[in-house]
């Protein structure tokens, strides 16, 4: 039987780099001998995880612990049918599932030699029995979501980690990843929104797209959750991972890549804008008993950076498609594709040491990568406009045939 979840280690020599498929891999947290962590305080959650401060070994880190969440809240096959086979689940999961997606992308910063732009991560755990006991003990409160039967659906409670159990029947172990400790930045300002965007296109230079950005994932400065994000080589990205796809698809598969790594600058381009409004409001609850200084220093504050400045780029909320031809050429800022997953480290002979001095492999990265262009019909361009006003959703499905994962078309609502 095919297990879709990383099964109970044994022995140590069962904690493999992960995820397993093709591209940057995860090695597990060293803890130096036996597991061992002590749950101090639960410090916040998003859609896919709870995250602890936790002490190991005198250390304190973060340790995000990972729901068994349901296929809608990550990129899983259209058809759940298509889910209820393990071969296909496991196809999937190792690309896309949170965890998996988070050590994937962890996985190409170490291997690149960049960690310097996320938080760092120190490796995964599986959490063995006594501890899931202690955590479930201390946090009775999180039994249900930790265990993933925390949505109903048509009345049917979905218990996700029962789904899919391992070799000896049993459910998976509880997935982690052990980060740096950090603190959310106060006030997004300008310095920060410009290293920011100066991280994303190193991300997406990378091949790292699909970044959770927000002002509330900024942690200590840095861009800190990768539980979304698309690491190349993926079946997203690389049509080479799947011999059978016809032209047509490869195509549309270059168009939503290129949609999903600009929805990463509308994103950025968003989170200024919406900091901008707020100090806006600020201004003017406070403008009759302002003095012009107060004006001044808030027009200061505004954040002027932006991935695709008003007026320029492919920034569908500004872009004016009237008067054009019947093509519209729009650009990213860096093509993720560039990056060369096969051999990470020689690539264009940039092997180089790090600035630090150590002894990691270090790929250097144009200070400005060339942008990527790609051409749209006008009706395309127009589509775009109005998918990154809705909200960015994904235009293709993907479906597992005969060993491999294909597009199709999404249904439109
Ligand atoms: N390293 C850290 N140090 C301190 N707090 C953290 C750390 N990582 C995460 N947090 C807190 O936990 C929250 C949830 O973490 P995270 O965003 O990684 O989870 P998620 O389930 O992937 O969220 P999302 O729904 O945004 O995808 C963060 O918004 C932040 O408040």
């Amino acid at each position: 039987m095919v297990s879709v979840y990383t099964d109970w280690p044994k022995s140590a020599a069962d904690l493999l780099p992960l995820p397993d498929c093709d591209g940057p891999k995860l090695r597990p947290f060293d803890f130096r001998g036996q597991q061992n962590i002590q749950f101090l305080e639960h410090i916040g959650d998003g859609a896919h995880a709870d995250v602890f401060r936790v002490n190991i070994g005198g250390q304190i880190y973060a340790l995000k612990v990972f729901r068994f969440g349901i296929e809608d809240r990550w990129m899983a096959p259209e058809h759940k049918s298509d889910y209820d086979s393990p071969e296909a689940a496991r196809a999937f999961y190792n690309y896309s599932e949170p965890f998996c997606a988070e050590c994937r992308a962890y996985g190409r910063l170490q291997e690149a030699g960049h960690e310097d732009l996320s938080i760092q991560c120190f490796g995964y755990v599986l959490l063995d029995e006594k501890h899931e006991d202690s955590l479930m003990k201390q946090f009775p409160e999180l039994r249900h979501a930790i265990n993933g039967n925390y949505q109903t659906i048509d009345s049917v409670e979905i218990f996700s980690r029962k789904r899919f159990l391992g070799k000896d029947g049993r459910p998976p172990p509880i997935r982690c990843l052990v980060k740096e400790f950090g603190h959310e930045c106060d006030a997004l300002q300008a310095k920060d929104a410009k290293q920011i965007l100066k991280d994303i296109i190193r991300l997406h230079q990378l091949g790292i797209i699909d970044i959770d950005i927000a002002d509330r994932q900024i942690i200590n400065g840095k861009i800190g959750d990768f539980s979304t994000a698309i690491t190349v080589p993926h079946y997203l990205t690389t049509p080479a991972l799947n011999p059978h796809l016809a032209p047509e698809w490869i195509s549309a598969m270059e168009k939503e890549l290129f949609v999903f790594s600009s929805n990463d600058y509308w994103v950025f381009d968003a989170m200024v804008d919406e900091v901008n409004q707020e100090l806006s409001m600020e201004h003017d609850e406070e403008h009759d008993e302002e003095s012009g200084e107060t004006q001044n220093s808030i027009r200061k504050k505004r954040i002027e950076v932006f991935a695709f400045p008003p007026g320029k780029g492919n920034r569908p909320t500004r872009y004016d498609l009237r008067g054009t031809t019947t093509r519209a050429r729009l650009y990213t800022l860096a093509d993720p594709r560039r990056y060369n997953w096969r051999d990470p480290v020689k690539r264009g002979n940039s092997r180089a040491r790090p600035e630090d001095g150590s002894q990691k492999p270090h790929q250097r990265l144009q200070a400005q990568p060339p942008r990527w262009y790609l051409d749209f019909s006008r009706k395309e361009a127009e589509r775009l406009r109005q998918i990154a006003f809705a909200g960015f959703t994904n235009q293709l499905a993907w479906t597992f045939k005969e060993g491999h994962i294909f597009p199709t078309q999404r249904p439109q609502n």
